[in-house]
């Protein structure tokens, strides 16, 4: 292939790098410009040698519904589009208010896990409104007879027991003595695939300090171990709760930093406040060839959005 043609087939396109305690993300804008991105090549970026290198791809778009002011769509490293993620919420807020897509400081977001309300504070902090929690076993998905607040699977004849909880994306939280000594590389990735969760789980290992103090790390779905995960953040304290170990108001210590969590027991939101970090702005270099059908993460650029 000619040069010439090698380079018509690229795009530049302008992305934002940001974090939350270290758990980080390429952000576009998909309001300003045309994205259209097939898996593969979002995990290509994702590499940390050969690419960008993030955890997840934030995509901003605008409203698919009435009632909200952006729609927030989420891919992780390996391509797949997942339905939430907290730390990049915050970031989300953040990003549309800096780059003046929005003047609002309460935000409203549809993302695939459903509607989340973001209030944005004081030096990149961000309250994030993150829903009910979901429990019963079937809407996670986790495949078992009735609702528990513990469940034992089996791996590779080992005897795990875990609570199970979904943010609109589907977690396990398993309770370890310390985090430090905790199996995240033998358990996380048997269990992020156990065939009793039909779209893999996220899956957090969660040491109880005390009622009002825990650690986490998590090995996310579709991305390994990352410094810190919001939603797991906030299903470590579901499965907290109701294992009758943690109080309304939390502090979470996760690899990369804290987060504030509160909630009030079910049926309730759980809150989530925390930091966010813009590192740099950039460009990359990426096929416009037209995506398979139903293969891609598309969005067609639209005007920009009307300021809030
Ligand atoms: N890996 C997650 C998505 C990112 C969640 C995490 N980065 C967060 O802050 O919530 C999943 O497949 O459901």
């Amino acid at each position: 292939m000619s040069d010439n043609r090698r380079r018509s087939n690229g795009a530049n396109l302008p992305f934002t790098k940001m974090h939350g305690l270290g758990n980080d993300f390429m952000v576009v804008d998909a309001i300003s410009q045309p994205f259209r991105l097939r898996p593969d090549v979002i995990s290509k970026l994702a590499d940390r040698h050969f690419g960008i290198g993030f955890d997840q791809l934030l995509v901003v778009e605008p409203p698919g519904m009435p009632d909200v002011d952006f729609r927030y769509r989420i891919f992780n490293a390996d391509g797949s589009e997942v339905e939430q993620c907290g730390n990049g919420a915050r970031c989300f807020a953040r990003f549309v208010r800096d780059q003046r897509l929005t003047n609002k400081k309460v935000i409203r977001v549809q993302t695939a896990g459903g509607v989340i309300e973001l209030k944005a504070g004081k030096d990149g902090w961000v309250l994030v409104n993150m829903g009910v929690p979901e429990l019963e076993p079937a809407k996670v998905p986790f495949e078992a007879a009735q609702r528990s607040n513990t469940y034992r699977l089996e791996v590779n004849g080992e005897a795990v027991e875990l609570s199970v909880v979904s943010m609109g994306n589907p977690h396990a939280v398993l309770l370890v003595d310390d985090v430090d000594a905790a199996p995240v590389e033998r358990l996380g990735p048997l269990l992020e695939s156990h065939p009793a969760f039909p779209r893999k789980a996220n899956i957090g290992f969660l040491q109880v300090i005390d009622r009002h103090n825990a650690k986490l790390r998590v090995f996310e779905r579709g991305a390994g171990e990352t410094l810190a995960c919001g939603s797991g953040a906030c299903a470590a304290m579901v499965a907290g709760r109701l294992r009758g170990l943690l109080d309304e108001k939390v502090r979470m210590v996760l690899r990369g930093g804290p987060l504030a969590l509160e909630w009030q027991g079910e049926g309730a939101p759980v809150m989530m406040d925390g930091p966010t970090a813009r590192v740099f702005d950039g460009q990359v270099r990426v096929p416009i060839d037209s995506p398979r059908r139903g293969r891609s993460g598309r969005s067609s650029g639209r005007r920009r959005q009307k300021k809030g």
